[in-house]
């Protein structure tokens, strides 16, 4: 039987399945040389949505965010299509989609070790600064709301934060972008799973601030519990999508990915 907790959970999925399309993916191609690493993929994300793509080891997940980034180029002549808000930026470069709103934090965090937390948040802003934003600084509150952490630890160097403060850091510098998509590629890569799961919760808060997520983890338990909705990628395929629910109750699913140790 659904306690209320489910049936409210339910329900807001049902109401994200009704809002606005944010980012549109279709066809994508990528290639590293001989290694085609993505035939033709295809995915949605919809406001307050949290999306996450779940896969093995190789699958093609950061080469899927980075070529939706900008950073990878998209193979037009085969009818490659990274749209946003409904308009097609292939031809925008990374700061460009950043402006627009699209914000990655990449599997490697690339902090500023030398730098203080604050100074690396302040980073984050940096666009926002030299287009003439007065109010560049604005999200830091809310940053520091979600991480407390980062709030106690502002004059410490990036360098000497533990493994769980610098992904914290590095979500918390692509939040100072204000996008309205956050891509974020493995969060829980080497952190354990208490810090994994307080990250994931934070995750979920900022769905509350109107703020969407498209997630990429191997840690398929911990993505599926926290999303709306999934996709499987394998060998540069989406094999498979559906709400996070269903896929986490899929047999499939739970023998290829949820079924040994819980993570
Ligand atoms: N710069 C590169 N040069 C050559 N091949 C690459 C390059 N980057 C990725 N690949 C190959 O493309 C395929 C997809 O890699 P990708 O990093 O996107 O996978 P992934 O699903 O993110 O894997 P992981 O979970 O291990 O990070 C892999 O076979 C990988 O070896």
């Amino acid at each position: 039987m659904m306690n209320a907790e489910t049936m409210i959970a339910r329900s807001e999925v049902a109401a994200t399945a009704q809002a606005p399309v944010l980012l549109e993916v279709s066809g994508l191609q990528a290639r590293y040389g001989k290694v085609e690493a993505l035939h033709g993929a295809a995915l949605t994300v919809r406001a307050g949505q949290i999306v996450t793509v779940i896969g093995p080891n190789g699958a093609g997940k950061s080469t899927l965010l980075n070529a939706i980034m900008g950073a990878l180029p998209v193979n037009a002549a085969a009818n490659g299509r990274v749209a946003w808000l409904g308009h097609d930026v292939a031809s925008l470069d990374v700061e460009e989609r950043v402006a627009r709103g699209l914000s990655l934090v990449p599997e490697k965090r690339e902090l500023f070790a030398t730098m203080t937390v604050e100074d690396n948040l302040q980073l984050g802003a940096y666009k926002r600064r030299r287009n003439g934003e007065a109010n560049y600084m604005d999200q830091i509150d809310t940053v520091y709301d979600l991480f407390p952490r980062l709030l106690e630890r502002r004059k410490q160097a990036a360098g000497t934060l533990s493994g769980g403060e610098r992904q914290m850091l590095a979500v918390g510098r692509a939040l100072m972008a204000k996008p309205q998509l956050l891509m974020l590629d493995e969060p829980s890569l080497g952190l354990a799973p208490l810090i994994t799961k307080e990250i994931l919760g934070i995750i979920a808060k900022l769905r509350e601030t109107g703020v969407a997520t498209l997630l990429v983890e191997q840690n398929a338990r911990a993505a599926l519990q926290v999303a709306d909705y999934g996709y499987v990628l394998e060998m540069g395929e989406l094999v498979k999508e559906g709400a996070a629910d269903a896929l986490a109750a899929d047999p499939k699913i739970v023998e290829s990915y949820l079924g040994l140790a819980k993570r």
